[in-house]
């Protein structure tokens, strides 16, 4: 299973984004294959969430065209929604209600049948350590509790991509363990994970594909072994020669002296 044998899952081609005057996407053009680890990074603004807002159809008014497993983002939305699983960076969540009844509220979105929703949400629930908290109301629960249940609600219906925008943001030692061998776990079913993120150790070690996004445009696309032939030796300094970004000693002073 590989980019040879299988059609890409997702196509984006000459994908725009304009936000007023600002040109957000510059024209990007990608296929993902089954199976592919995506590590999507860039600069903060650089258009992460923007390109995968507009793949998982919660933002329009784009330019240029995006296939999911062969559907059209703009002629079948619905198909296409279906078919992802999305997870938020810093989600509105409904406070008033329990984890079992917002997983209820959106497994019934996914249009699945009430009790594979139950037996689903209250396994993932107990797998990430929140089988106490099930049915307490997410108004007492911590940003990294809250986390999980977003993680939760973008998988629950099984989608055959899944989404995440910066999912670790918020999660203790032992969460951020268990969601990067999930996130392979997956991968190895043959769902296509992309994955945003600027926590760079995690992504050179999770993706077997990443995708620099610099300014609207990427800048840099291929393995970490292959980025590391051509550019550099961590991703970090990779990261900051392809995005014009000063290396953390020289960005700190600034900032010190900043406060002379
Ligand atoms: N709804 C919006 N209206 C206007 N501008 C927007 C909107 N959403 C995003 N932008 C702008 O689009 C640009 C790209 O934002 P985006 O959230 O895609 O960046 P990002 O790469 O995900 O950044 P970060 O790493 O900080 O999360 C930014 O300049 C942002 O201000």
């Amino acid at each position: 299973m590989n980019e040879y044998t299988q059609p890409p899952i997702i196509s984006m081609s000459g994908l725009e984004k304009w936000y007023g005057s600002k040109h957000i996407l510059k024209g990007i053009d990608l296929d993902i294959y089954p199976g592919q680890i995506i590590g999507y990074i860039g600069p903060n603004g650089a258009g992460k969430s923007t390109t995968v807002k507009i793949l998982c159809g919660l933002v329009g008014d784009f330019k240029g065209a995006v296939t999911v497993d062969g559907i059209d983002l703009r002629q079948n939305p619905l198909a296409v929604k279906a078919k992802i699983g999305y997870v938020p960076e810093n989600a509105e969540l409904y406070d008033v209600l329990t984890p079992m009844e917002y997983l209820d509220f959106v497994g019934k979105l996914y249009g699945m049948q009430e009790e594979t929703i139950r037996t689903r949400a209250e396994r993932l629930l107990t797998s990430f350590g929140l089988g106490d908290n099930k049915n307490k109301r997410m108004d007492t629960f911590s940003k990294g509790m809250r986390q999980k249940v977003l993680l939760i609600a973008g998988i629950i219906h099984n989608p055959s991509i899944i989404v995440l925008d910066e999912p670790l943001s918020g999660l203790d030692a032992n969460a951020v363990i268990t969601v990067k061998e999930l996130i392979s776990l997956l991968a190895q079913e043959g769902k296509t994970i992309f994955y945003c993120s600027h926590m760079m150790d995690v992504v050179e070690k999770i993706s077997d594909r990443i995708l620099l996004i610099n300014e609207g445009s990427i800048v840099a696309d291929g393995t970490f072994e292959s980025l590391k032939n051509e550019h550099g030796d961590t991703l970090e300094r990779i990261f900051a020669r392809l995005t014009g970004g000063t290396d953390a000693g020289t960005g700190a002073a600034q900032i010190l002296s900043a406060l002379d």
